[in-house]
């Protein structure tokens, strides 16, 4: 069975304060007994959450990282670094990454290729406009995102991605995908990926993200193929990503 998995990604936001709020809310909270989750704080945040979640169920996630491991890269965090602050996870292809900084397919294979190197597990971002959608265009935008990376990994590798399917105007919109619309995508990246490898894609771990909140986490993660979530507003609020959490089991 895949074990479910919500990470919280808090993007450019956050504080130390929170990191520690969160801290002591998850080393009180009773979670479901299979589950994994995760927090992906700025990186000045990492070595605080590292302390600050020892005992908890929380584990470390990355928003981003450098494809090298050490160089003239002014600004950039590497893999290797990242690791050493007992980062478990780290996502690749974020459509804020896509749209804001330029990363294709090729940039995201990069970064994906470098978590793995050092022992951390992707988490491949994918999802169409809005644009993309009304014109019919969902499955083969999606499709492409997964192919292009898939396509070129060992299967070993292949087997240790995790991907979130993230609709783009699903984001920070709070207008959430339906549990259908959501379902019938995540089967679709299910599907083509057991055109090629059954066992993977049924092991295949799949999260949902775009505006997921403890109001509607559950009917989501109650869909088959939808293995978990990648939380951004509500992992902000403790109580918020608890009750999303408690829904995953
Ligand atoms: O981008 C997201 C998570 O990576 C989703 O963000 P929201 O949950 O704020 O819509």
């Amino acid at each position: 069975m895949r074990t479910p998995l919500i990470a919280g990604n808090w993007k450019m936001n956050g504080s130390a304060a929170l990191v520690e709020e969160f801290g002591h809310a998850f080393a009180e909270a009773r979670l479901p007994a299979s589950l994994d989750v995760a927090v992906l704080p700025p990186f000045p945040y990492l070595d605080a959450a590292r302390r600050g979640f020892e005992g908890t169920p929380l584990r470390l996630g990355a928003q981003t990282l450098n494809p090298l491991h050490s160089g003239a890269h002014t600004g950039e965090v590497s893999g290797r670094m990242l690791r050493e602050f007992g980062v478990e996870y780290a996502l690749t292809g974020h459509s804020e990454r896509r749209q804001l900084y330029r990363e294709g397919d090729e940039a995201v294979l990069d970064r994906l290729l470098a978590a793995l190197s050092v022992g951390i597990t992707p988490i491949l971002c994918v999802g169409e406009t809005l644009e993309e959608r009304d014109t019919g265009r969902t499955m083969d935008v999606v499709l492409r995102q997964v192919g292009y990376v898939m396509a070129r990994l060992e299967p070993d590798q292949r087997s240790r991605v995790v991907i979130a399917y993230e609709p783009v105007w699903a984001i920070g919109t709070g207008r959430t995908a339906t549990p259908q619309q959501a379902q019938e995508v995540m089967a679709g990246i299910r599907q083509y990926q057991a055109g090629f490898d059954r066992e993977l894609a049924a092991g295949l771990r799949l999260l949902y993200g775009g505006s997921m909140n403890a109001g509607n986490a559950a009917e989501l993660l109650a869909q088959p193929d939808i293995d978990g979530g990648l939380v951004g507003g509500a992992s902000l609020k403790v109580d918020d990503f608890l009750a999303i959490c408690q829904s995953a089991g």
